[in-house]
């Protein structure tokens, strides 16, 4: 009896354990913003001409997004509207379109002038909610084979003020996750000027551009001459970094090879493979902490966060791993934790042992390796001897910024 019935109810407890981590990340809280969300309050419309058809929008919704001067500052792109002064009951007196505009002319006098291709962008309503209007990477995924032709930019090819090489350097990031620059002057000095080409660095409890050897200056296990496997930095961080860049100065002994996977690559098998599990590490929430230094102590605000994690599309956005970082587990079920581990064996097995994923490369004086820390995960072997690594972090906002500038993405979101 026991054995027959252990598969069945290991189904079935998976299956409840999964609609409750569900659950779980569904907090009340959740479910009563979900509520209060669709609380009803009636605006008046207008119906928008758009050449031949029309549709309805809500007047405030119209009002709120004037573009005209008084409304929206033409220089600094910012609402000068104050949404709390427009009146549920706002009415239209008059609406006129020509080919490409519509003119509102309200009770109140004032008058509001769109660009048809404007709304066309962002009316609301009938088609999809979540529309990105800008210009968006592609992430493209790779295993080992990524060996063959690493993305890479000379290094006086993104020091060249053209922007032509610094805009190749973040597409290699935006596309495949991360790329090398190959040919950089051995300095902290010039790492530092190259990585300035993006933006300012993240300052940590760590510094800001750090240099450091295997001598424990903090307490973790990253200035140690350990192996570290595969892993996200700083996921104790509210918002963990977005690059990380490194540039190896010097190394006198053995070992200390670099690692990449493909975080994304990893999902999207464990997704193919074992499609409970991706749902139940999208869903349980786990806490991580950096607690080495006397001085320091950092966990995240909301404490508790998915190792994958999704966009209001359900598109994958952020992977959120590392194992020796991760906190203790007391606060899932007892069925929970059972989930979460088979999940989480399932992702290692994928993330740490299959070599068909792995990009070992060594990296040394000369060549500057930068990758998207919320998509790729980093390792090093174990080393002996002397070795000074140097780099830093880079916000995600920041250098998503600094892409969409220098590719000159239009603005349609604001
Ligand atoms: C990169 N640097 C050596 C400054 C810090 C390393 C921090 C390592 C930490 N366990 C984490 O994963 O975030
Ligand atoms: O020493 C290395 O190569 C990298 C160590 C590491 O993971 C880190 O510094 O975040
Ligand atoms: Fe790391």
């Amino acid at each position: 009896m026991h054995f027959i019935a252990r598969p069945l109810v290991a189904s079935v407890a998976r299956r409840a354990i999964t609609l409750s981590a569900r659950d779980a990340a569904a907090q009340p809280s959740a479910r009563f913003l979900a509520t209060a969300a669709t609380g009803a309050t009636t605006f008046t419309t207008v119906q928008v001409p758009m050449g031949k058809e029309s549709v309805t929008l809500h007047s405030i919704w119209l009002r709120d997004h004037c573009r005209c001067p008084a409304c929206w500052h033409p220089v600094t792109k910012q609402r000068l509207v104050e949404t709390q002064t427009i009146p549920k009951d706002l009415a239209a007196t008059d609406v006129k379109q020509t080919d490409a505009q519509v003119q509102i002319t309200w009770k109140d006098g004032h008058v509001s002038t769109f660009d048809k291709a404007w709304l066309k962008d962002h009316a609301y309503g009938k088609t999809a909610q979540f529309k990105d209007l800008e210009e968006t990477y592609e992430p493209a995924l790779w295993g080992s084979e990524i060996a063959q032709n690493p993305p890479s930019v000379p290094y006086d090819e993104v020091m060249d003020p053209s922007n032509a090489g610094l805009r190749k350097w973040l597409e290699n990031i935006a596309i495949h996750g991360f790329s090398f620059v190959k040919g950089v002057p051995a300095s902290v000095e010039k790492s530092k000027e190259l990585v300035a080409r993006i933006t300012f660095i993240r300052e940590s409890h760590y510094g800001g551009y750090w240099d450091f050897t295997p001598n424990l200056e903090h307490g973790d296990t990253a200035y140690t001459s350990l192996a570290l496997p595969a892993h996200t930095d700083t996921t104790y961080f509210t918002d963990p970094v977005g690059l990380q860049m490194f540039h190896l100065l010097e190394h006198r002994g053995t070992g200390g090879e670099s690692l990449l996977v493909d975080g994304f690559k990893v999902a999207a098998e464990l997704r193919r493979l074992h499609p409970d599990a991706y749902v139940t590490l999208s869903t349980t929430k786990v806490a991580a902490h950096c607690a080495g230094d006397a001085d320091t102590y950092i966990y995240p605000k909301p404490r508790y966060h998915a190792l994958l994690n999704h966009d209001e599309r359900g598109k994958l956005v952020q992977i959120r791993y590392n194992n020796n970082d991760r906190s203790v587990l007391n606060h899932l079920s007892f069925d929970q934790v059972a989930a979460y581990y088979d999940a989480l064996q399932k992702w290692q097995a994928i993330a740490h042992e299959r070599k068909d994923l792995e990009y070992w490369f060594p990296l040394g004086p000369g060549t500057v390796v930068i990758f998207d820390n919320w998509r790729v995960m980093h390792a090093r072997a174990a080393f002996t001897g002397y070795r000074r690594l140097t780099g830093c972090y880079v916000n995600g906002d920041d250098w998503r910024s600094r892409l969409r500038t220098v590719a000159g993405v239009n603005r349609k979101m604001c």
